[in-house]
């Protein structure tokens, strides 16, 4: 099965995807987390230029790099699936949707860049409030993250395709344990 944890930068992706696969541990569900972008491939270094203001490229151009960027990755998606784990996806094509849709390009093209990869079964959109997200980082915030105007309509658009396409959204404000107990319940209803 696979589980995706979406929502902006900062919004706690990384801590509740680990503290996600150690409460799976408990449960005897091993799990691997994937986090996109992967900037270790060859792909992954043109976004990682990109996003960092060293390269230029049109919105069409990196938006394709970031679901190439997923695609370089299909085949070890698939075989961690095919052993049985359970996957965590620390953002999945669901950003590419809502940051490619800001950037003024059209839904349906986005969503046929990653036609194909394998589906996830849940979305867990962390809904965190853009002050949040800039007071738990105030350096080295990415070209796609800099302007608040920027993070406010990502954050409203979120919202909006969480509630078109059934995320599951939970407030990302709250005490890491407090989101984590939310994102139990919601994941507990999947697993046996
Ligand atoms: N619920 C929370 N409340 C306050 N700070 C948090 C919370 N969750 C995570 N953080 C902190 O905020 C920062 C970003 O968290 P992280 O999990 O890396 O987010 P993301 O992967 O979404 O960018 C880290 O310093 C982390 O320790
Ligand atoms: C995976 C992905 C990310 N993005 C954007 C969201 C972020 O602004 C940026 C980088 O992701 P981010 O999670 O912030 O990376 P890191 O934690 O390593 O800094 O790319 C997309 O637009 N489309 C995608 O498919």
């Amino acid at each position: 099965m696979i589980i995706v944890i979406e929502g902006f930068d900062q919004a706690g992706k990384k801590t509740q995807s680990q503290m996600l696969s150690d409460f799976l541990k408990t449960r005897h569900r091993k799990s691997v987390i994937f986090s996109f972008p992967d900037y270790d491939t060859p792909i992954g270094k043109e976004i990682k230029g990109f996003l960092g203001g060293k390269r230029k490229f049109a919105p069409q151009v990196i938006h394709c790099l970031l679901a190439a960027n997923r695609w370089e990755k299909a085949n070890e998606i698939k075989a961690t699936l095919d052993k049985n784990y359970v996957v965590i996806m620390n953002r999945y094509y669901q950003s590419n949707l809502v940051y490619g849709t800001v950037n003024g390009l059209d839904l349906k093209w986005l969503e046929n860049l990653d036609k194909g990869l394998p589906k996830e079964n849940v979305v867990i959109l962390l809904d965190v409030k853009v002050s949040d997200s800039f007071s738990r980082k105030k350096q080295r915030r990415d070209r796609f993250e800099k302007n608040k105007a920027f993070a406010l309509e990502i954050a409203s658009t979120y919202r909006k395709l969480g509630k078109k396409y059934g995320w599951h959204i939970v407030n990302a404000s709250q005490e890491r344990s407090q989101v984590h107990e939310q994102i139990k319940k919601i994941v507990q209803k999947y697993i046996r």
